[in-house]
């Protein structure tokens, strides 16, 4: 681990939720009508890829009350202080077959949480039950707890379109829609009535995703056109328009060139100062580089280590993490 990553552990800010009692950061609804921008996933065992559709959703939930939840803690509340997301006895099936085992982890707000772990190990499972993009499985069944700002986001009067607005995603496969490189970025403002000074949105969108000088004199032109890393980028541009708070990574990385990867890695950490990062990667070095928390997942769905980066790689307290750490297996 880099001198550079610990400076960087060192100095990051954290901030703690601020929400009063009895609020909730994302909204809960009952029924929807809306033309939404979704995901939908290939649900063959172990396929990761994803293509991003739209579609309409006219859709109504199972809890056919307008209450508020009955949580069984205090909305508002998190157990440790600067977690966002919390995970209690987390327990993932695809079937008959189990993918997470009883995961409980706290990730802070802001910074960059890793998950890594040999192939099949259930890391973009434990991303997509963050934003509930496990329900777009047929055959996921989810059963524990995984908290938002204190609120369980599996209990029913949940929204997963709503959540996703809070919990945005960025996947493997750069996935532009067909259309130019502005609507791109615009589309989940203009789905969201979040349309006014559009422009501007957009414009700050493509700053932020360190994408807009490459891009400032062909915004009519379309998203396809670009590079896998610049695509990329836009993808991550489109996440952060509609501002979320935490935005999820699957190996957003995996596909791109040395120097395209250089580029999201850089940009990862500067999101991280404003958004919570939580990313999968295959790429140990990339973790240790960008990382502030890793979290190791090992084979059976099981979550063997969860510590700071720098602890993780240089002194971790599992003989198992070592010996994947060293490359002594994976
Ligand atoms: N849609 C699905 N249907 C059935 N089984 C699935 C599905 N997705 C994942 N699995 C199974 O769940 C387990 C965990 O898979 P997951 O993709 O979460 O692991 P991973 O650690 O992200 O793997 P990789 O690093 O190869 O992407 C694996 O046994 C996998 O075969």
């Amino acid at each position: 681990m880099s001198d550079e990553t610990t400076g960087r552990l060192g100095g990051l800010k954290r901030t703690v939720a601020t929400i009063a009692p009895g609020e909730s950061r994302f909204e809960t609804s009952n029924t929807r009508d809306a033309n939404v921008e979704t995901t939908d996933m290939t649900a063959e065992a172990g396929q990761s890829d994803v293509a991003t559709t739209e579609r309409n959703e006219t859709e109504s939930s199972s809890s056919g009350g307008v209450e508020m939840p009955t949580s069984d803690r205090p909305l508002g509340t998190p157990r440790v202080d600067d977690a966002v997301i919390e995970a209690r006895d987390l327990d993932v099936f695809y079937g008959d077959t189990q993918a997470l085992n009883e995961i409980n982890m706290d990730i802070p707000e802001q910074g960059v949480t890793a998950l890594i772990g040999p192939s099949g190990c259930g890391k973009s499972t434990f991303l997509r039950s963050i934003n509930r993009m496990n329900d777009l499985i047929d055959v996921a069944r989810v059963e524990g707890e995984l908290y938002f700002h204190g609120k369980n986001i599996y209990d029913d009067d949940v929204d997963p379109v709503a959540l996703r607005r809070k919990i945005g995603m960025v996947f493997q496969k750069p996935n532009p829609f067909p259309k130019s490189i502005f609507d791109n970025v615009a589309y989940g403002l203009r789905v969201q009535g979040k349309d006014d000074d559009v422009e501007e949105k957009v414009h700050t969108a493509l700053e932020r995703a360190a994408l807009i000088d490459e891009v400032e004199d062909q915004l009519d032109e379309s998203g396809l056109d670009l590079s896998g890393g610049q695509q990329q980028r836009l993808c991550i541009a489109r996440a952060i328009a509609t501002d979320p708070e935490v935005i999820l990574m699957d190996e957003p990385a995996s596909a791109l060139d040395p120097v395209a990867t250089s580029k999201i890695e850089d940009l990862v950490e500067e999101l991280a100062q404003e958004y919570t990062v939580v990313i999968v990667t295959h790429n140990m070095q990339q973790a240790a580089r960008i990382s502030d928390k890793t979290a190791v997942f090992l084979t059976g769905g099981h979550l063997v280590e969860f510590d700071d980066t720098n602890k993780i790689f240089e002194n971790p307290e599992s003989d198992r993490v070592e010996d994947y750490i060293t490359g002594k297996f994976g």
